[in-house]
């Protein structure tokens, strides 16, 4: 070692497990703010434990981490960065930082010290940009996935109002972005609303809630939607009348949590009123398999027990891990991606120092300099050996990354809120496939006539229901074919009348009664022509409606009315009762019709 500079011995490896040298990278996750997520630490842990554990992984060398706290917040992750940077020990590589608002900032810093990334909470789709964030990695999907099931859900529903309520935070405004271009392409109405993520939902001027509008889509960290329920719950917006679609990647039981704002005072009970039969989406990354073992041969049953086991002996003395984990019973739900994100970046660093180990130009010792910005070597070889990552992860799916670092994962789930009479639970209803087809496969109990799912019925989006009854063109055309030929019938009949009425026959068939019976026989071929016209004007809809019955009356009593007087007529021509007159007894009974 000179005074600035730290080498690390790469060869030749030493194998005796006392003089292991000890290398380190810097893990950062949030204590507190919007998004806590110190609940990845055990799966760190465990990961941790089978690298150093076994010898083909960084044979000579015992991996560590050191923690700092991002709290979830811009200036924070970059405080935190620093310290992470200025400490005794150079970082190899940065796990976090905890939450995609503190995962932009110190991925587009990391990179000038030559240190790659590896994200294993976040997810916001702004990371998705290999030019700015180039040593960046990403275990989970991009967000706007995310999207995708916010829309099916509308769409299936056939929804034609949402309000969009969005705190202006990339994680949020860009998912919202792709959803309200699909929502305006399919023609469905919304409004959106923006609050600055320091302002809470107080900052939201002239109220959340619109008096014409019955779903809401949800878009904020669960902090802000705790205080977005007892809102919700004081103006009675609730299933069955109204409906929310939230994120389902909160935590277990996250209205239960405290509230952003002290003007919002709700109870979890309060909340769960309003929360009950809300939808959440979100991309399928927990475990597809309980039974398949990992790269580690860890499967998700056993690694659920190490998670356990590791909250209860605190794995690390300087946090008390057991008051920002109370559920033992339900592991966070990003640690399992913590977990592979250490995975990766010990499998990437074992490949490089192979690498460099091998390389006689190295001369068996410069690899990793106290003054990081001299490390190009060094993060090349770990950015290309991160992105030909490929291992079977913890989630039953392999863990790859696209060009841009982000794992591709395709698959969403959709969860109900749903309300057992006592308490609120999660139900998972449908998973929607977010490939090139956007085919949906729901579950059974996703359907409008599951009581389980919606006992009072699916909410109403608030939009005037319309009915609209139409006939297919091809019947149409024969309607109105066959009524055409009717009716130029029925004039030429009249014509006929018209210009032979001084012929015998045709007088004495009454040339008079006979124009009668040809205007009704043009009325009802008229009628029948009202009854296909397409219109989507509901005026002229209603105008068609009520003349129907009239021409069908007044069609039917000429035709049929002046028939029966006609044989009236000649019976009384046959008969000769004694009437005063059969003129005037044939206008009395065709008066009648
Ligand atoms: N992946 C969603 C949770 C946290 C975040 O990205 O900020």
């Amino acid at each position: 070692n000179t005074e600035d500079q730290v080498y690390l011995q790469v060869y030749p490896p030493v194998n005796d497990t006392d003089d292991l040298t000890d290398i380190y990278f810097a893990l950062m996750l949030s204590f507190g703010g919007d998004y806590v997520s110190i609940g990845a630490l055990p799966g760190v842990q465990i990961a941790l434990d089978y690298i150093n554990s076994e010898p083909s992984i960084l044979p000579g060398y015992s991996l560590h981490y050191t923690l700092t706290d991002s709290q979830c917040n811009r200036s924070m992750a970059l405080e935190s960065l620093f310290k992470q940077l200025s400490s005794e020990h150079v970082k190899l590589g940065l796990v976090g930082s905890g939450c995609s608002v503190a995962t932009e900032p110190t991925a587009e810093i990391s990179q000038f010290f030559n240190i790659p990334q590896v994200s294993c909470v976040s997810s916001s789709s702004e990371l998705k940009n290999r030019n700015r964030f180039r040593y960046y990695f990403q275990l989970l999907a991009a967000e706007s996935q995310i999207a995708q099931g916010f829309f099916k859900i509308i769409t299936h529903y056939g929804w034609k109002r949402i309000s969009l309520i969005i705190q202006n935070e990339n994680l949020f405004t860009v998912t919202m972005d792709v959803l309200k271009e699909q929502l305006a392409e399919s023609g469905v109405d919304f409004t959106e609303k923006l609050f600055n993520t320091e302002d809470g939902i107080d900052g939201l001027s002239g109220g959340i809630f619109e008096p014409d509008t019955r779903i809401y889509v949800v878009a904020m960290y669960a902090s802000h939607a705790r205080d977005f329920l007892c809102k919700a719950y004081y103006e009675g917006i609730g299933y069955p009348k109204y409906l929310l679609i939230t994120y389902g990647w909160y935590g277990s039981e996250w209205w239960t949590g405290k509230a952003s704002s002290k003007n919002f005072n709700c109870t979890p009970e309060q909340r769960s009123q309003a929360l009950a039969y809300s939808l959440a989406p979100r991309v399928q990354e927990a475990f597809t398999n309980l039974t398949a073992p990992d790269v580690s041969g860890t499967t998700a049953a056993m690694y659920i027990e190490h998670y356990r086991e590791a909250v209860l002996m605190e794995v690390n003395e300087e946090i008390n891990l057991r008051s920002y984990i109370p559920d033992r019973s339900d592991p966070f739900y990003y640690a399992q991606h913590c977990h592979e994100a250490t995975l990766t970046l010990a499998f990437a660093l074992n490949k490089t120092i192979n690498d460099l180990k091998n390389n006689e130009e190295q001369n068996t010792t410069v690899v990793v300099s106290k003054n990081l910005v001299e490390n190009t070597v060094f993060v090349e070889k770990m950015v290309k050996y991160l992105q030909n990552t490929s291992f079977d992860g913890l989630s039953g799916k392999t863990v790859r990354f696209d060009e841009d670092g982000i794992r591709q994962i395709n698959v969403l789930d959709v969860y109900q809120y749903q309300w057992n009479n006592t308490k609120i639970f999660r139900a998972n209803v449908a998973v929607v496939h977010v490939d090139e087809s956007l085919v949906i496969h729901y579950h059974q109990p996703f359907s409008r006539d599951s009581p389980g799912m919606w006992p009072d019925g699916v909410p109403n989006d608030g939009v005037p229901i319309e009915d609209v009854v139409t006939v297919s063109v091809g019947l149409t055309v024969v309607y109105v074919v066959f009524a055409a030929a009717g009716l130029a019938f029925a004039v030429v009949c009249i014509f006929f009348t018209l210009i032979f009425r001084n012929r015998k026959l045709i007088r004495l068939s009454s040339p008079n009664l006979n124009y009668l019976i040809g205007l009704g026989a043009i009325v009802l071929y008229l009628n029948i022509i009202t009854l296909v016209i397409p219109t989507t004007n509901t005026h002229f809809a209603a105008v068609l409606c009520n003349i129907n019955p009239w021409l069908t009356s007044l069609g039917y009593s000429l035709c049929y009315g002046t028939i029966l007087a006609k044989t009236i007529r000649i019976w009384f021509i046959f008969n000769k009762p004694p009437v005063p007159s059969v003129t005037k007894s044939v206008c009395c009974l065709f008066g009648t019709f």
